[in-house]
């Protein structure tokens, strides 16, 4: 019998990294966790009898020279519902905000092409670079590098248009995000740059599920049903040493076994929800805290009748509020739902942040006031219905994803995937980690310049020597 392994989150990466020791020979495998159900971060839900998707929702990377592997899962082997997103036609569906109506398309697209013109040459300067992420800049900096709104957008239109190319990607503003980093953005660069819109009743998720399938057992509806999935197990603690490791849930469980993989979110990670004995080395937690863990809401609006223009090129219209992110970025479903009369509108960020302390009813005025700035002529009834997910207050995620910050270098990132002893986390190639340390005895080499030192800081003790 080979070693066991507890493999803590049952979403895309545990359940992967699961498939991945399985494949090449590890059999004793774990699953805890936290909440009721396999998933994580794809999750569809509910919303007056529509199930919408209110974490990932887009295949983005796709048409580029390499394959992107969830591609043909998605639109071959599942054959999830999807839709190509129009992006380019949003410069045609700018709304002014003080009930204006539309902005000359010709002037947005004048905009959007020197926003994407100035991005370009950002991508070209990162070519510059010093690999190991020492030149890195903002891309803020970037920007006023090339004189592009030196003391950041200055019109409505400007503004939104930056919002829409940095924030309603990265899901933080490019004061922060890192330049090198995210030009070119990898899935792009390799997959293509279409994004694919999945809205299919069985959910994004049902691609976990599919991929689980492999060496889980599931029921008749495909879905992950298998004994060693232990779901409502929150971990709390994870004991290690260079024997084993002890992995404690709250419901005071302990399980034993020879590896623990972490699959939480970084945000999670970021959080007190689980203790590591002994706390994991400096150089871990530095990685771990300078990290950003973003936040990017889905708003979904239902609606008794349908006010908002449709056809060819109207999916996607902006809201260009002098106030940065404010209910900015708006989608329809009528391609994909007609009829339902469901808007989704995105936040981020700061606003992210606001809107989920706030009751969802003084979230369902604001939004229904904006749509009638936009829309001042088509008398836009009250939303009878609304969701706010909220990611961020969530112990189980804090945040949807995480942004590569200025200042932050290729080693440093390396460090995130990085095991501490017997305690490996997930992250790209990280299950060959775990695998060439299982059957070859090999060590993932990442040392930090602390490594070897005790870190104390106002008497507590935050990183034990060696
Ligand atoms: C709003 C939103 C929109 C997104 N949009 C897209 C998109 O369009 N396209 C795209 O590709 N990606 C998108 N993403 C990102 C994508 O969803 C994630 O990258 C991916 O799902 C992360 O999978 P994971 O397994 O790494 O983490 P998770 O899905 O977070 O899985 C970790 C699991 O660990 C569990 N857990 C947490 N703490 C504990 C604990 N203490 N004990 C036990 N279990 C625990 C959690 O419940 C969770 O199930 C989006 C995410 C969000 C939130």
């Amino acid at each position: 019998k080979g070693p066991r392994v507890i493999i803590v989150g049952a979403g895309m990466s545990g359940i992967s990294t699961g498939k991945r020791l399985w494949e090449s020979g590890v059999r004793d495998l774990v699953i805890l966790e936290a909440t009721e159900r396999v998933g994580g971060r794809m999750h569809k839900h509910n919303f007056g009898g529509l199930n919408v998707e209110i974490g990932a929702n887009w295949v983005e990377g796709v048409g580029g020279d390499k394959l992107n592997p969830i591609w043909p899962i998605v639109n071959s082997t599942l054959k999830l519902r999807n839709f190509y997103s129009d992006f380019d036609s949003v410069v045609g569906n700018v709304y002014k905000e003080d009930g204006g109506g539309l902005y000359d398309e010709d002037y947005v697209q004048q905009r959007m092409d020197r926003a994407y013109e100035v991005d370009d040459m950002g991508t070209n300067l990162t070519k510059m670079m010093d690999p190991s992420g020492r030149d890195d800049i903002s891309i803020l900096a970037m920007q006023r590098m090339f004189n592009h709104q030196p003391n950041g957008p200055a019109t409505p239109v400007d503004m939104v248009l930056d919002y829409f190319i940095y924030d309603y990607e990265f899901a933080e503003p490019p004061s922060v995000t890192s330049l090198q980093n995210t030009h070119p953005l990898p899935t792009e660069a390799d997959f293509g740059e279409d994004n694919h819109f999945v809205a299919d009743q069985r959910g994004f998720e049902s691609i976990i599920h599919y991929i689980g399938s492999s060496y889980l057992a599931t029921d008749a509806n495909g879905t992950i049903s298998d004994r060693r999935v232990l779901l409502n197990k929150v971990v709390r603690q994870i004991a290690y040493n260079n024997r084993g490791v002890v992995v404690k849930t709250e419901d005071g469980s302990s399980y034993g076994a020879d590896f623990v993989v972490v699959s939480t979110s970084l945000g999670v990670l970021q959080s007190d929800l689980i203790q590591f004995t002994p706390q994991l080395p400096f150089w871990k937690l530095a990685a771990i805290y300078r990290f950003d863990m973003a936040v990017y809401t889905k708003i979904f609006l239902k609606f008794p009748r349908r006010f908002w223009p449709v056809g060819e090129g109207k999916q996607f219209f902006v809201y260009a509020s002098r106030r940065r992110g404010y209910y900015g970025m708006w989608q329809s479903f009528e391609r994909e739902y007609p009829g339902a009369n469901v808007l989704l509108v995105t936040v981020t960020g700061d606003e992210s942040r606001r809107i989920e302390q706030q009751p969802d009813s003084v979230t369902k005025a604001e939004a229904v006031a904006v749509l009638r700035n936009m829309f001042p002529d088509a008398d836009v009834p009250d939303a009878t219905d609304i969701y706010v997910p909220r990611w961020w207050s969530n112990r189980f995620f804090k945040g949807s994803y995480s942004n590569w910050p200025i200042g932050v270098n290729r080693y440093e990132y390396d460090q995130l995937r990085a095991p501490v002893g017997r305690v490996y986390f997930t992250g790209v190639d990280s299950a060959d980690i775990l695998i060439n340390r299982i059957f070859k005895n090999e060590e993932y080499e990442v040392r930090g310049k602390y490594d070897n030192q005790a870190a104390e800081v106002n008497g507590k003790v935050i990183a034990e020597a060696k």
